[in-house]
């Protein structure tokens, strides 16, 4: 099944309507499309391209990269690689990357181009969480925005999913048999993430039920916005940090599938704690204790149950107060 999720188009005026539709969006499935963002379809062309070389090199080689910048396949998934690239100095984290196996010309066209895509998603989020406070009510930006999110940083993966191979694929296989998990289920740990899927498909949204899956298709022009842990958290729980995770198909997968996420972030010594004005809005009842957000990361971090950073617990686990402490 697959899920119409509202349209939020960020070059109009902000109205009572879009507002409305956004702050649904959010809390009924934290997911919305945003469209005239800003980021042309050359620049995704040629990100892509760049990265495709990247990608394309062998194993040992991308290995240089270092831990922090790369994530070979079997971390997350035996079907995703993926290459990370950290603000606020996107240049700096791009090159310190790319410096083990290429030319220097090279180099210096592919940070470049990762500087302009990082910046242009900063600016994107700052506008997108001024919405989503708008939402709120009117005082919210001017109470809240510089003082709570005026540090926020941003970075993105590049994500490549490669075709799923019979003989890899058995531990994978998802309830229905045709479909194997290229990034298994989990909550972002950011305040919201922006994705931007090619036109392959597979990102999948769980259902309030906690059973059903909705996929999340490609649409034109839009990028894919979602609410992280650390904003479900900072609005008590009325925000929808949703499980979601990303399907391939077994048969008929053609070419791999590419995409970018964009996290923003608080920063590290940041502590997490609802405003009374929100936490207001849900009948006066505080959800999540206060958190610095660092910690919540190490938590996530360290966390047994996922391999992988993105893959296991959430805030929920970190931080939520249990109803006798209430
Ligand atoms: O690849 C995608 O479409 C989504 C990836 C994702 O959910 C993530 O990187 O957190
Ligand atoms: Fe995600």
């Amino acid at each position: 099944m697959s899920l119409e999720l509202p349209v939020f188009d960020i070059s109009k005026p902000l109205s009572e309507s879009s507002l409305r539709s956004l702050q649904d969006a959010c809390k009924e499935w934290g997911f919305f499309y945003v469209t005239n963002h800003g980021v042309s379809g050359d620049m995704y062309r040629k990100l892509r391209r760049f990265s495709g070389g990247v990608f394309g090199l062998g194993d040992e080689e991308k290995m240089k990269m270092g831990a922090s910048n790369y994530t070979p396949r079997f971390i997350a998934s035996p079907f995703f690689e993926s290459l990370r690239v950290s603000g606020p100095d996107f240049y700096a984290s791009a090159k310190s990357s790319v410096d083990a196996f290429s030319d220097q010309a090279t180099d210096e066209e592919f940070s470049e181009l990762m500087k302009e895509y990082g910046e242009k998603m900063t600016e994107l989020c700052e506008k997108i969480m001024k919405a989503i406070l708008s939402s709120f009510g009117d005082d919210l930006i001017q109470k809240y925005y510089e003082s709570e999110f005026g540090n926020c940083h941003g970075y993105f993966r590049i994500n490549n999913y490669t075709i799923p191979d019979q003989e890899q694929d058995h531990d994978h296989r998802c309830d229905d048999q045709d479909l194997i998990e290229g990034l298994g289920m989990h909550t972002d740990m950011s305040c919201i993430t922006i994705v931007d899927q090619d036109d392959i498909g597979g990102l999948q949204v769980r259902c309030k039920d906690g059973v059903g899956m909705m996929d999340i298709n490609p649409k034109d022009e839009a990028l894919v916005v979602n609410v992280g842990d650390l904003l479900h958290a900072w609005t008590n729980g009325r925000l929808r940090s949703s499980q979601h995770r990303v399907v391939l198909k077994r048969r008929g997968f053609v070419g791999n599938r590419f995409s970018l996420a964009f996290f923003w972030c608080f920063d590290d010594e940041k502590v997490v704690f609802a405003p009374d004005e929100v936490v207001g809005g849900c009948d006066g009842m505080r959800v999540f204790r206060s958190f610095k957000c660092g910690d919540y990361l190490r938590f996530r971090e360290s966390n047994e149950k996922g391999k992988f950073e993105k893959v296991g617990d959430t805030v929920e686990d970190f931080a939520r107060i249990e109803d006798d402490r209430r």
